[in-house]
């Protein structure tokens, strides 16, 4: 096959027909199947989120119903996944004991033939239901605690915030993190949705291919950029040191965590909703001294790149979020996946319909062919 000119980081070139979300990243549109992302923030919950996002359609009053039942009997563990939970080093990163839990939980489930739509649903609800488990169960053993059992009448938020601290959540922490799982769930052909479809594009299984989409998440330049937002501002301190730190940012042309974005020139929607969401929260909690950092190194930040389309990404203020509801820093990510398992599930279901097996070129800069050299006779 001829060769191609090279796209790097395949920036900007399309992977498939996709009518799950779409963004304008000029104007700072996000739509999940045609809602605005702002609408759907106020409007609705993470399960009529991940309904719509599944099905293409908000679901009826009984719909939705059924479906938060089902999503509610999902939630116990296997108890192989818990002893591996339990086993994990207590200094183990939340997003590699979470990578390896979806492959355990894969494991001890059903397989799911590649086209079988019943198998794929059975998967969805489990994964769904727990993968917010798996995220909490890990922290209290961590923490030296003993796992609490789900309550199947909460909603993904309430009982996620449930299992985690073993306290009933107050109504406006469930719904803040029930709105910023909304925020998080789909974004278009991202790293970690690619890597997801990449994965079930070879026919294998809906867990494997989480597992990708896990690992694809964690890294900094994409879903692990939340918990360093955080580590900087951390470490900054103040509003008065935030100018000298950004400075010696630009000097060495660092990378600052929460800035900048592949497909937005704008200030992300979904920073801005999470912004509100610190807002609310801070009304109910009082403001967070870091929160006056992050207002001053968005706008040192912006004075200087903003003419390069840098602005803060989704990443910037959840951590801010995450951590006035108690949550601790390096459980961000696993937050983000917990939502992202409801647009890396639909965009699974959505290459099954039309599969075709990913398989880019590449543009070959090694040696031209040469003879073998003997061991006895190389230099
Ligand atoms: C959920 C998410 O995945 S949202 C993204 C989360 N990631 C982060 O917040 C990490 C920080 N941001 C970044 O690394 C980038 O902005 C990315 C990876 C998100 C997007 O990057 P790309 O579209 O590939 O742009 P790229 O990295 O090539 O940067 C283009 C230019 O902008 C600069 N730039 C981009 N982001 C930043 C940033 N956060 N801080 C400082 N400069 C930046 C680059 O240095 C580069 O400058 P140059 O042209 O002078 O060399
Ligand atoms: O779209 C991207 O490249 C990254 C992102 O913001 C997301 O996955 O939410």
């Amino acid at each position: 096959m001829a060769q191609k000119e090279l796209v790097p980081g395949l920036a900007g070139v399309p992977a498939a027909e996709s009518a799950i979300s779409y963004i304008d990243g000029a104007a700072g549109i996000l739509q999940y199947r045609g809602y605005r992302i702002e609408e759907l923030a106020v409007e609705s919950t993470f399960e009529e989120t991940a309904w719509l996002l599944m099905e293409g359609e908000l679901p009826t009053a009984a719909q939705l119903e059924s479906f938060r039942k089902e999503l509610g009997q999902h939630r116990e563990l296997p108890s192989p996944l818990v002893s591996m939970l339990h086993d994990m080093p207590k200094d183990a990163h939340p997003m590699a004991v979470l990578q390896a839990a979806v492959a355990a939980l894969g494991a001890c489930e059903p397989r799911v033939p590649f086209g079988d739509e019943a198998a794929f649903r059975g998967a969805w609800l489990r994964l769904l239901s727990a993968v917010p488990s798996i995220v909490a169960t890990h922290e209290r053993f961590r923490r030296g605690q003993d796992p609490i059992s789900p309550d199947p009448t909460l909603s993904t938020a309430g009982n996620f915030l449930l299992q985690l601290t073993g306290d009933r959540p107050s109504k406006i922490a469930e719904r803040i993190l029930d709105c910023a799982l909304v925020l998080h769930a789909d974004h278009t052909m991202n790293a970690s949705t690619f890597a997801a479809r990449v994965v079930y594009g070879t026919q294998a299984d809906p867990y494997a291919s989480i597992c990708g989409g896990v690992g694809a998440l964690s890294g900094p330049l994409h879903g692990g950029a939340n918990e360093r937002v955080l580590a900087s501002l951390q470490s900054i301190g103040s509003v008065e040191a935030v100018d000298a730190w950004a400075q010696d940012q630009f000097a060495n042309k660092g990378k600052i965590m929460g800035f900048g974005h592949r497909v937005y020139s704008v200030k992300d929607p979904r920073s801005h909703a999470l912004q509100s969401l610190a807002v609310k929260l801070f009304d109910e909690l009082g403001s967070t001294p870091i929160y006056d950092v992050a207002l001053k190194l968005e706008q040192v930040v912006v004075d200087r790149l903003g003419d390069k389309g840098i602005h803060p990404n989704v990443d910037f203020f959840s951590g801010i979020v995450y951590s006035k509801l108690g949550i601790p820093t390096d459980q961000f990510t696993p937050i983000f996946a917990i939502a992202r398992t409801a647009g890396w599930m639909a965009h699974l279901h959505e290459q099954m319909q039309d599969n075709k097996l990913y398989r880019p070129g590449q543009v070959y800069v090694g040696v031209a062919e040469r003879p073998y050299v003997p061991i006895g006779e190389r230099g």
